[in-house]
């Protein structure tokens, strides 16, 4: 399989302190293929997304090389990717312009005459009334924000899609309704990186699981690793992580 996103020793730091908030790590994303970032909270899973969007507030440092189909994410050529070759939905919903209408907003990014019936059918692909098209993102709620942050990357359909916490704020129903968004994105020329802490929504759509602790990825594994008891894992972590899910814990209880 040919290489979408290749990430080569990327560390973090924290300027003012000197301390590393992400321990070196190696991650490819082929083309085809979606990986999911599990970790707790504060575990550095949104710093890699922003690393690779060149994005980081000004008191952190990244080192290590970043490339997209073979080209260097630099912060000069970084300018033509984002939102082209590569499209981030962030985990704030608050990434959306407060002053704009969500129609300008998503008509802004996208050729009108060309795109429109495409703007209709990604609408209701997402469940979104016209309406919204209509309003400020003050007026509209949480779940339908994330929505639209989801159809602007789709209108863009680049070749990456980094997905950071796309399902925090849905009800059951739209959670599940997202995790089929994602999978049914999947072509064999695109690739996913999807940022979660639902460890159960990264094992329904996710190819691959990256397991991340304290700034360190501890693990990668493939999705068939995830049976058992974990004994095709090879991190406690990860072990730990995969029977503390309700389904496992429970043969946990009965079997031992
Ligand atoms: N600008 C910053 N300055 C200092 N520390 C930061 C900064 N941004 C993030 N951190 C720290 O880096 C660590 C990783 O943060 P990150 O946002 O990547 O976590 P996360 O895994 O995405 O967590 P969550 O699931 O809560 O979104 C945290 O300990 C956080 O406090
Ligand atoms: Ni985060």
């Amino acid at each position: 399989m040919d290489k979408l996103l290749e990430i080569r020793q990327l560390s973090i730091l924290h300027k003012p302190s000197s301390t590393s908030l992400l321990h070196p790590l190696h991650l490819t994303v082929h083309k085809g293929e979606s990986i999911a970032l599990v970790g707790a909270s504060g575990s550095g899973k949104s710093l890699i997304a922003q690393s690779i969007f060149r994005l980081l507030p000004e008191n952190l440092k990244q080192n290590g090389e970043i490339f997209l189909d073979g080209l260097a994410i630099t912060d000069q050529t970084v300018r033509k990717m984002r939102g082209n070759k590569m499209m981030l939905i962030p985990q704030s919903i608050d990434a959306l312009d407060p002053l704009m209408k969500i129609g300008k907003q998503l008509t802004t990014l996208m050729n009108k005459e060309k795109n429109a019936q495409k703007l209709d059918t990604i609408l209701e692909y997402l469940n979104l009334n016209h309406t919204v098209l209509n309003r400020y993102p003050f007026e509209i709620s949480g779940g339908q924000r994330r929505r639209v942050l989801i159809a602007i990357a789709l209108i863009k359909s680049a070749p990456l899609l980094v997905a950071d916490e796309p399902t925090p704020g849905l009800d059951v129903d739209a959670r599940e309704d997202m995790l089929s968004l994602l999978q049914s994105l999947k072509t064999k020329n695109n690739g996913m990186l999807i940022i979660t802490h639902d460890f159960d929504a990264a094992l329904k759509i996710a190819d691959k699981i990256a397991i991340l602790r304290e700034g360190q990825m501890v693990e990668i594994a493939p999705i068939h690793a995830f049976c058992g008891k974990g004994e095709k894992l090879n991190h406690s972590y990860s072990r730990q992580l995969w029977n503390a899910l309700p389904e496992n814990s429970f043969w946990g209880y009965s079997h031992d």
